[in-house]
């Protein structure tokens, strides 16, 4: 061996402590971007799980199946609404005088779920059923009947082998609370990134939104107030993925959709031939009212003083009397159950955005008023609507139901005074609220938050992150390959000013 040689060889740079260390980090990163690929990328077996919750509602049932994957059941988003049925016929409270018909009428809906979850998890599948607004009336006129209703209906959905956890009339502010976990759930509110680069930096808590409820016979509102929630009764505390909520909630039972428009039309003095005209129904728009059914109602204090039967209702096609005749069901204290509706009942000033769902949704969805109109438009899409005859309304929408069609007039009104003097929005923040039937295919309503705080899908804590989020694995990526090319570049350097310096002899 010459001596030159044998200087290359002392100089060999991999016998230098600095490039044993670079190749020993390169090993490093190599086996960081394997792993982190591997986690990212791992399949993750794709079991199913399924949930069933029955909406039985004032004017309506609905059933609606949820899907999620077993092993994500606490990830925020993961379930989803895999069917959504709607159950022929009126709401469960109308069957008080022949019970047995109400569980029969489920059977359709009941069958489809039978259908579309696989057989073999039908007996693991929990079933609720939850009876809002309609029922609790029914409660407050007799209540032997309402449970004698529901246990005949538990009866029949025990029929099903589904695991099937009992019919229960819901309360109020549970009404509110599930509605609300239900869109800030949708809405990724809870939790924006659970990535663990997110979380290990504090986690960022995303600003909830408010719910806005209007069912046939309650109405809902649910948020969180920038001050303190004052009456206990209208407080909610959840601590959700790690961070506490502290909820405003009230539901005004009787003044749902349906039931105002009773107290309204109670409110007005039926002529000797047992006439009332109304202002908050189109023009040429009739409507024979049964006496006995339609004030039928804990709402409504005493039938009206009348010996006719049936009361025939004229419309008179005038919004701005009909806002007026609104008006005075939010201060009267005549035929009401609760002494002093929304003006007594504490409230928090509203604050933050706002989603609006069911009849919100619905009547201002008929009248194209979805788009955070301002309320002078708001205004005069329902004046003109109003001042159109009920013919020519009818000529123009022969798909839309008689019976929804007749009464958005009445309707459109009701939700802008709600809106405006019942719950306090003003022109400046009526447009922070969004009226929404469904987000991300999930429709907006109680039945979601119910299930999700049932089956203990929600965690108090933040559950420990299992893999990265899509950004926090192209970070990563992008991280080690930067670090796995610059001691490429180091290597390759430090090699050719030795190999260099080595052949030179130096
Ligand atoms: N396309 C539709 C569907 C429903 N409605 C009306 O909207 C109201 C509320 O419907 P919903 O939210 O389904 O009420 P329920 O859940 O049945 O009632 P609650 O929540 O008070 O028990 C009812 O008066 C119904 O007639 C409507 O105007 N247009
Ligand atoms: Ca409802």
């Amino acid at each position: 061996m010459t001596e030159a040689q044998e200087g290359v060889k002392q100089k060999n740079p991999w016998h230098r402590p600095v490039i044993l260390l670079i190749a020993f980090l390169m090993v490093i990163g190599i086996v960081a971007l394997v792993a982190i690929a591997v986690v990212q990328n791992k399949q993750l077996p794709q079991k199913l799980k399924y949930g069933i919750v029955l909406d039985a509602g004032s004017s309506h049932t609905a059933l609606y199946i949820y899907q999620w994957p077993a092993e994500k059941q606490n990830d925020t988003g993961k379930v989803q609404q895999l069917e959504a049925c709607k159950v022929e016929g009126p709401g469960i409270s109308s069957y008080s005088k022949e019970v047995t018909k109400a569980g029969l009428a489920l059977n359709q809906c009941l069958d489809k779920a039978k259908e579309i979850i696989p057989e073999h998890q039908h007996t693991e599948t929990p079933l609720y059923l939850g009876a809002t607004a309609g029922m609790r009336l029914l409660r407050l006129q007799d209540e032997q009947q309402s449970q004698r209703l529901l246990n005949s209906v538990e009866k029949f959905i025990r029929l099903y082998p589904f695991n099937f956890q009992g019919a229960r009339i819901i309360r109020g502010q549970e009404e509110g609370g599930y509605g609300w976990i239900t869109i800030n759930y949708l809405l990724g509110n809870f939790l924006k990134d659970s990535g663990w680069i997110t979380q290990l930096s504090g986690g960022k808590d995303t600003e909830t939104f408010g719910a806005l409820d209007l069912g046939g016979a309650s109405t809902q509102i649910t948020f969180v107030p920038e001050g303190d929630v004052e009456p206990e009764e209208s407080t909610l505390y959840f601590r959700l993925y790690g961070t506490s909520y502290t909820v405003y909630t009230h539901s005004f039972l009787c003044y749902g959709k349906d039931q105002a428009l009773k107290l309204l039309l109670a409110q007005r003095k039926e002529s000797v031939s047992g006439t009332i005209t109304s202002p908050c129904f189109n023009k040429e728009y009739t409507r024979n009212l049964n006496v006995t059914a339609f004030y039928n109602t804990p709402c409504i204090l005493g039938l009206p003083n009348t010996t006719q039967d049936i009361i025939k209702v004229i419309g008179e096609g005038n919004a701005e009397e009909c806002r007026k005749h609104v008006r005075a069901l939010f201060s009267s204290t005549d035929y009401t159950l609760t002494s002093c509706p929304f003006n007594c009942v504490y409230q928090p000033q509203v604050q933050g955005e706002f989603v609006a769902f069911s009849a919100f949704y619905f009547v201002m969805n008929f009248l194209n008023l979805t788009g955070k109109e301002p309320l002078k438009q708001m205004k005069d899409t329902i004046d003109n609507f109003c001042a159109r005859s009920w013919n020519e309304v009818k000529d123009n929408f022969p798909k839309t139901r008689v019976k929804y069609l007749s009464e958005y007039c009445f309707s459109a009104n009701y939700i802008l005074i709600l809106l405006t003097e019942g719950y306090n929005f003003t022109s400046d923040n009526l447009n922070k609220i969004q009226f929404m039937r469904k987000i991300k295919g999930n429709d907006a309503g109680w039945t979601l938050g119910y299930m999700l705080n049932l089956t203990n899908m929600i965690p108090a804590e933040l559950p420990s992150p299992r893999s990265l989020t899509h950004t926090s694995y192209v970070t990563l990526m992008v991280i080690f390959s930067l670090f796995l090319l610059i001691l490429l570049l180091l290597t390759l350097l430090n090699s050719r000013g030795l190999l260099c310096r080595a052949q030179k002899g130096i």
